[in-house]
């Protein structure tokens, strides 16, 4: 046993329209516990396909992906479901909220999902995450009452309420104004340091990719 969360050794992939054409080769990456990192590169270079792979839901690839020492290559898909709730929290671009649910059951749904707290505890952890990310006054609303980066919060707790071994965001600031944005970094900053959550974030931005502790620099399939 190690350190390592996550770990991808000699993942290649290309797409089953396009044989033979590598949109990623032999990616090699290792994120330790409670490491921040960056994920950055130009439009195109294979960023959000290799996230979907290291979040267990492109099973296509070559190569080997464990998440927390255990080897998911080759799992059954089942299983992964239940590898992604309990560890992965996932954060992206666009929020993907239930418009029928309040904020406060759409934050609790993932633990609701794995049925191993009573639902006050549930619901008393849910709220304690809007608090810590200042929303806890949008508990009772939907998330169509909500403006864009009070969404994003919203997914961001979401994320986080089965204490996930890793945070993995895709562009999780692409949709929001300067402002807000900085907010979201702000909130990544304090998990990172006050939490010891361990974060995989793909970014554009070179000034947020500069306040990560590493960041892998992606060129055509390929980190450099
Ligand atoms: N389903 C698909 N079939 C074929 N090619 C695809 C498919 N999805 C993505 N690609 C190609 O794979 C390459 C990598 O795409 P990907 O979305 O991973 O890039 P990215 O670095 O995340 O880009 P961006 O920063 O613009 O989101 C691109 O050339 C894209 O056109």
């Amino acid at each position: 046993m190690n350190d390592i969360i996550l770990q991808a050794v000699h993942i290649d992939k290309s797409f089953r329209e396009q044989p033979g054409i590598p949109i990623l080769s032999d990616i090699n990456v290792d994120i330790q516990k409670g490491e921040y990192v960056s994920l950055m590169g130009r439009s195109g270079c294979g960023k959000s396909t290799l996230l979907y792979i290291l979040s267990t839901m492109d099973t296509d690839y070559k190569g080997e992906l464990y998440i927390d020492n255990e080897l998911m290559t080759g799992q059954k898909s089942n299983h992964l479901a239940e590898v992604r709730n309990e560890k992965i929290g996932f954060v992206f671009q666009f929020h993907y909220l239930l418009n029928e649910f309040t904020v406060l059951k759409n934050v609790m749904l993932p633990a609701l999902k794995m049925a191993r707290l009573p639902l006050l505890d549930i619901e008393t952890k849910a709220m304690e995450w809007l608090n810590m990310l200042g929303i806890h006054q949008l508990a009772p609303k939907y998330p169509n009452q909500l403006s864009g980066g009070e969404k994003q919060r919203v997914a961001i707790a979401r994320a986080l309420i089965n204490s996930p071994c890793i945070i993995l965001a895709d562009e999780p600031t692409g949709n929001l104004d300067k402002k807000n944005s900085d907010l979201i970094f702000d909130i990544f900053q304090q998990l990172s340091d006050n939490f010891g959550q361990t974060l995989l974030i793909v970014t554009h931005d070179p000034g947020f990719a500069n306040r990560t502790k590493r960041i892998i620099q992606m060129e055509d399939g390929r980190i450099v």
